[in-house]
């Protein structure tokens, strides 16, 4: 991924992504993808926040459109996707390597993740929800949801939000050798089984996509919520200077 300067989940970033996902599931010489940042220190800042402050109805709909076209897509993916954590990925980034098949992270305390939706004021729609108790267990992700935990990667991996820890210089190698391990199954078996895993919780949302669309926007637009976000991006520009 190559959206500096945090890779954030723009609108434009998303279609990007989808694209590059598609191109790759065509081509039957493609097999699997390892999801990796090209911005260092951070492998995703998660959803564009200046996609859900001061926009209209009709953008917020649009966006969160792609937002669970992205989930759907990289969730259900015939190709094995393994993500190759190299830096801190909160909420949406968090998502991203969530639909992942495996998870490596880079061995860096200042690499948290986590879906962190609550500090931000925001509630975490039920698909990362669902996605998140379907990786650590229910009694995990209430507490993380809840408290919006961000994990460092020895909790991380405690509570198995990753799959691995490595230094750092063997996130790339590391991912490699995992990705040569899931090919060895044959690909039929292997995509059916993913297919039995995920497709009941991908059916959810895809029974109830225009109403959780609706519960966005409906959500986004509350002024409550407009001034926590706008709070929110300010601190961050504030930090700097
Ligand atoms: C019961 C009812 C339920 C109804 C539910 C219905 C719907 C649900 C509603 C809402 C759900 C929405 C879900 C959202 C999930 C998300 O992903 S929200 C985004 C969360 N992301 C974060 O909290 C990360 C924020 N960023 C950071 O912490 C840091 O930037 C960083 C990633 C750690 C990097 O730090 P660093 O110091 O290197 O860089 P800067 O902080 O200086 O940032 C540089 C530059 O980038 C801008 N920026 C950072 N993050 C974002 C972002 N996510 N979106 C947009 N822009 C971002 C930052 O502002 C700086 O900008 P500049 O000052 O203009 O250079």
């Amino acid at each position: 991924m190559r959206n500096p300067p945090v890779n954030s989940l723009s609108l434009e970033f998303l279609t990007e992504l989808l694209i590059s996902l598609e191109k790759l599931e065509n081509d039957k010489t493609f097999h699997g993808i390892i999801i990796t940042s090209d911005c260092p220190g951070i492998f995703s800042a998660g959803l564009d926040l200046t996609e859900m402050c001061g926009r209209d109805p009709e953008h917020y709909a649009e966006y969160w459109k792609a937002v669970q076209e992205m989930w759907l897509r990289f969730y259900l993916s015939n190709l094995v996707v393994i993500a190759a954590i190299n830096g801190v990925s909160p909420a949406g980034g968090c998502l991203l390597s969530l639909t992942c098949d495996y998870r490596v992270l880079a061995n860096n305390p200042k690499y948290a993740i986590g879906l962190n939706e609550t500090l931000l004021g925001i509630v975490a729609p039920f698909w990362f929800k669902d996605t998140l108790v379907n990786t650590i267990g229910h009694r995990s992700a209430e507490r993380a949801l809840q408290l919006g935990l961000l994990f460092p990667p020895a909790e991380a991996l405690r509570v198995g939000v990753v799959d691995q820890v490595v230094p750092e210089d063997q996130v790339q190698s590391t991912a490699r050798l995992v990705m040569a391990q899931w090919l060895d199954i044959p690909d039929h078996a292997r995509q059916l089984t993913k297919t039995l895993m995920r497709k009941p919780t991908a059916d959810r949302l895809l029974t109830e996509r225009d109403a959780d669309i609706q519960n966005f926007v409906r959500f986004i637009c509350k002024d409550s919520i407009q001034k926590s976000l706008h709070a929110y991006l300010e601190k961050l520009k504030q930090k700097k200077g």
